[in-house]
């Protein structure tokens, strides 16, 4: 089975962001990710990682102005240095973090600009970041997202990001396949699991239920036969990535939601034992 990861800017709404860390080792979780670590010093996250014996698998380069609706800034033109910026940030906390690997987020393409205007822009920043990623030892990952969930964005489908890493040829930057986004984009997720583990380009998955963001055992992608198919994949291919969580609890922000949620972990794990 694959490894698992828990997405803590998801998982535990009821605790405290650093608090989150030991719920997840607790509920047997043995790596973690989230959206972004900046508003704690790098030190701190670095003890909780530690004293729960946990691995940081994954975390997100600094996204533009968030509470303003930005969702990243690579396919914005004139906006590199900042971009710039960011990846240099992201790299530092890597290196404290231990984590191999940084989603760099598209953003939201303009109404006023080109597609292929943004696409250059695009093209341009994910290959300098791969660069600066590579002499620091780390993956940089793309994620295409759904346009529900973000209106705008403009990294969508699974082989347009294929064609972006593929352009690009740098070995270290890869596709970040989330299946929830997969399914609601363009379904057939167990064939695409088929058609891109192999590849080499798939840096992390991601999993919730579909359509409404909750546990992997709510809604209309069967998990257990996912997971078989990128179990069978992997021992053909040799895949040894995670598989994050990132997921809504559907009994919210209270006591203990999502450790109860959990049913499908256990699953898992016995699948494989
Ligand atoms: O929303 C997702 O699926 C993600 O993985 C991003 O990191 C956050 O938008
Ligand atoms: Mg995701």
């Amino acid at each position: 089975m694959p490894r698992f990861a828990a997405n803590l800017s998801m998982l535990y709404p009821e605790l405290d962001f650093l608090d989150r860390f030991d719920a997840a080792a607790k509920d047997g979780f043995a790596g973690v990710e989230y959206l972004f670590p900046y508003a704690f010093p790098a030190t701190e996250i670095a003890a909780r990682l530690k004293a729960n014996g946990l691995k940081q698998v994954l975390f997100n380069a600094p996204p533009g102005n968030w509470d303003g609706g930005e969702r990243g800034l690579a396919c914005l033109p004139g906006r590199e240095g900042e971009f710039r910026d960011g990846i240099a940030k992201a790299l530092d906390y890597a290196a404290a973090l231990d984590c191999p690997r940084v989603h760099v987020m598209a953003g939201l393409l303009p109404a006023s600009l080109a597609r292929e205007t943004g696409k250059a822009t695009y093209v341009e920043n994910l290959r300098w970041a791969a660069g600066e990623a590579a002499k620091a030892g780390r993956d940089l990952l793309i994620e295409p997202i759904n346009t529900r969930d973000i209106p705008g964005f403009f990294l969508n489908r699974q082989d347009e990001a294929h064609a972006i890493v593929e352009a690009i040829g740098a070995s270290n930057l890869k596709v970040q396949f989330d299946l929830y986004h997969c399914q609601i984009v363009e379904g057939d997720v167990a064939m695409k699991i088929r058609k891109y583990l192999p590849t080499g380009r798939v840096g992390h998955i991601q999993i919730a239920g579909v359509p409404e963001r909750h546990e992997p055992d709510i809604g209309e992608l069967n998990h257990p036969y996912l997971f078989k198919v990128i179990d069978e994949v992997s021992a053909q291919c040799g895949w040894d990535g995670w598989v994050g969580g990132e997921y809504r609890p559907a009994r919210g922000a209270v006591p203990n939601g999502t450790s109860d949620g959990l049913a499908w972990l256990r699953a898992a794990k016995a699948l494989s034992a």
